[in-house]
C-alpha cells in the first residue's frame, strides 16, 4: 500500500514488489508467492514496521531491498535510485546507505576476530579512513551502545545476546546509514532487554535522524517506536495505518487478531476477545486467487474465496484490503 507524501519524497518507494520462490515437493514444483504486489513508502528519519506471523513475507521484503536476493518484479526506489537496476558499483554505495540488523546478532559478528574488528569492518570494505580513524570511530560507536572502547578487544562470545544485539547495532551505524532494516532485532531476547534495545534504538534514530524498516512479528513490540505500521498476511500487504490509528481502528479481520494475540504483558492493547482463526477451506496462495486469510477468516464470504480484495482508503494514510470495506 501506498499513500500521498506530502512535502518531499519518500526515502524508500517500493511498488508492486513480488517474489516468487519455486519450491520442489517430491518430484512437483511448486511457487510460492512469498512477497506479492506490496507497496509501501518509508520517509527520511521514521520508523515503518512490517508486522506478520512467520511466513507472511517480512523478512524477504527486507532482503529483496538489500539486493540479497532478487525481486521477482516490482520497483524501489532509494533516495531517487532504482535499487533493482543498480550496477555492481551503485550497488556497493547504496549498501553504505542501508544497513541490517538481524535477530542473531552473530549473522553480523565474527566469532573468530574481535568485535572491535566486526564493527569496523564496513569502514575496511568501503575503505572509509585509516586505521586510527576506524578506532577512533569504533571507540566512540561502542561507547554509544553501552561498552568502553577497550571491549574492542574482546570476542563475541564472552558478550551476552542483548550485548550481542548492541554490537550489531554499532556495526550497522558505522556508515551513517540513511535506513536500516530491523529484522526481528529483539525477538530472541528476554522482554526485559527486549525494552532497553528498543530504548536504545528509538535514542539512536533520534540523534542521527535515519530511517528504520522494522520486521516484527508481534504488534507489542512496534507499538512504540513505528511511526506507521504496515500487516502483512501470506505474502500480502493486507492493512496500514499510523500505529496508534492501527491500535485504536484496526479494520482487517487479521490485524484484529494480531491485536487480541498481544500477550497480557502490554495490558489494555486488546480491542476484542482473542479469536483463533478457524480453519476453512482456504484460499490458496498458490493460485492467486481470492483473499490470502479468506481461509481463515470469521467474516470470509464466497466472494472472499475468488477475488482479490481491492486497497480501499479508510482515512488519513490507513488503508485495509478487505472485501468488507469495499
Ligand atoms: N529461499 C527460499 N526458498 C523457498 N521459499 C522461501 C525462501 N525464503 C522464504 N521462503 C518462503 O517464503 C515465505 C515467506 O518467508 P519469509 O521468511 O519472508 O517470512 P517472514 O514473515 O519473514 O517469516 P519469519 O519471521 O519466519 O522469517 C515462506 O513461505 C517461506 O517458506
Amino acid at each position: 500500500m501506498d499513500q500521498n507524501h506530502p512535502g518531499s519524497p519518500p526515502l524508500l518507494s517500493v511498488r508492486h514488489l513480488t517474489k516468487t520462490f519455486k519450491v520442489r515437493e517430491g518430484f512437483r514444483r511448486r511457487r510460492v508467492n512469498a512477497v506479492d504486489d506490496v507497496s509501501f513508502h518509508i520517509n527520511a528519519g521514521e520508523t515503518y514496521a512490517l508486522v506478520g506471523e512467520s511466513g507472511s513475507g517480512k523478512s524477504t521484503t527486507g532482503r529483496t531491498l538489500l539486493r540479497l536476493i532478487d525481486a521477482t518484479s516490482g520497483r524501489a526506489d532509494f533516495a531517487g535510485r532504482d535499487i533493482f537496476s543498480l550496477s555492481a558499483a551503485a550497488l556497493r554505495e547504496l549498501r553504505k546507505d542501508i544497513q541490517m540488523i538481524f535477530q542473531d546478532p552473530l549473522s553480523s559478528l565474527d566469532p573468530k576476530r574481535t568485535i572491535g574488528y566486526s564493527v569496523a569492518e564496513p569502514l575496511l570494505i568501503h575503505g572509509i579512513g585509516d586505521r586510527a580513524e576506524r578506532q577512533d570511530r569504533v571507540g566512540r560507536l561502542l561507547t554509544r551502545v553501552g561498552f568502553s572502547p577497550a571491549d574492542a578487544k574482546r570476542y563475541p562470545h564472552e558478550f551476552s545476546g542483548g550485548q550481542r544485539q548492541r554490537i550489531g547495532i554499532a556495526k550497522a551505524l558505522i556508515l551513517n546509514p540513511r535506513l536500516i532494516v530491523c529484522d526481528e532485532p529483539v525477538s530472541a531476547l528476554d522482554v526485559s532487554i527486549q525494552s532497553q534495545i528498543l530504548n536504545l534504538l528509538l535514542q539512536l534514530q533520534r540523534e542521527n535522524n535515519f530511517a528504520y524498516l522494522f520486521i516484527a512479528h508481534d504488534l507489542g513490540v512496534v507499538r512504540h517506536i513505528a511511526d506507521r505500521i504496515g500487516v502483512m498476511y501470506r505474502g500480502r500487504l493486507v492493512e496500514e495505518a499510523p500505529t496508534d490509528t492501527l491500535f485504536a481502528a484496526a479494520r482487517h479481520p487479521y490485524t484484529q487478531y494480531l491485536l487480541a494475540s498481544i500477550p497480557p504483558s502490554h495490558p489494555g492493547l486488546r480491542i476484542a476477545p482473542a479469536r483463533p482463526p478457524a480453519a476453512n477451506a482456504g484460499a490458496d496462495r498458490t493460485s492467486g486467487r481470492g483473499c490470502v486469510f479468506s481461509g481463515k477468516c470469521p467474516h470470509a464470504a464466497a466472494h472472499c474465496f475468488e477475488q482479490v480484495p481491492v486497497e480501499r482508503i479508510l482515512g488519513d494514510r490507513h488503508h485495509v484490503a478487505c472485501h468488507l470495506f469495499s
